[in-house]
């Protein structure tokens, strides 16, 4: 879980500058706006509930966008979003903790700060209200440690995973906000059936309990289940909402890189209705 042999060189860059990442000073101490909450009143509005992506660039990305990220994360707000996911990683995506700090003052829906933590000082670099760990990255018991730590200072942890043995290793570490990233991180290609193939799975899961070695099916039924990457267009929202997505994670179709004008709160709201013809 924790060789790098094989994933994409832009992927082992990254978790190279991760390594060398110093964390906070102190113990950050978070009040977090819940995402879960923010989920179910969009749904009681009629809005699909869309976590908007404000990612400077990436190196899957056609270019860089340099606007004031908080104008960008308000026309996200603007357009529906039901929370807003701020890239805080440095060297490849241009992210920078100062940014989520100014919008999470700005906007006031949940904000999630999408990094490479590996240890926990890292998770004291900024607050937020939910944080990123990928599963991928980290031995299990790491991610168990990360996962109290982060409950310990008031985030809500979001776990990513790519597949189904990562998803159980997601549900034993207490998961309950998980993220199914459709683009792998060996080849950066992205497909929608990841998350079609790993859905069903995450709400009636066997979670084996340890002690007297018991299996308790607990299907939880509270997990927040979150389609990350690779969704661009109405049609995709609603595969992946048929498959199962409680909330969708998007980043690019929002940002348009290519387009360095593109109405970012156009683009939130196509996606954001893509349901409105269908009731
Ligand atoms: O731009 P996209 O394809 O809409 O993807 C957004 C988001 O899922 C993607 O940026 C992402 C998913 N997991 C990550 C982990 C780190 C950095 C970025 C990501």
């Amino acid at each position: 879980m924790e060789t790098d042999t094989d994933l994409a060189p832009a992927v082992e860059s990254i978790l190279e500058a991760a390594r060398e990442r110093p964390g906070g000073d102190e113990v950050v101490d978070v009040d977090a706006r819940s995402l879960p909450d923010a989920v179910a009143r969009a749904e009681a509005d009629g809005r699909v509930p869309v976590i908007a992506e404000v990612k400077p660039t990436s190196p899957t990305a056609d270019g860089t966008r340099d606007d004031d990220p908080v104008e960008l994360a308000e026309a996200m707000v603007a357009g529906g979003a039901t929370a807003i996911s701020v890239l805080t990683e440095p060297s490849h995506f241009g992210g920078s903790a100062e940014s989520l700090t100014r919008i999470r003052e700005a906007v006031d829906v949940p904000v999630l700060r999408k990094d490479f933590l590996l240890r926990e000082a890292q998770l004291d670099a900024v607050a937020a209200d939910l944080l990123l760990l990928i599963v991928r990255f980290l031995e299990p018991e790491t991610l168990e440690d990360l996962v109290a730590a982060a409950r310990e200072r008031g985030f809500q942890p979001l776990v990513e995973v790519h597949d189904r043995a990562e998803l159980e290793t997601a549900l034993e570490a207490g998961a309950e906000i998980i993220g199914v990233n459709n683009r792998d991180l060996a080849r950066l290609e992205v497909d929608l059936e990841t998350f079609e193939s790993v859905a069903p799975h995450a709400r009636r899961v066997t979670r084996h309990d340890g002690a007297n070695g018991d299996t308790a099916s607990t299907a939880p039924d509270d997990v927040t289940l979150i389609a990350e990457s690779g969704v661009s267009s109405p049609a995709d929202v609603r595969r992946m909402r048929a498959a199962g997505a409680d909330a969708l994670l998007v980043g690019s179709a929002i940002m348009d890189h290519g387009a360095g004008d593109s109405d970012v709160t156009e683009n939130t709201r196509r996606l954001v209705e893509a349901e409105d013809d269908e009731t």
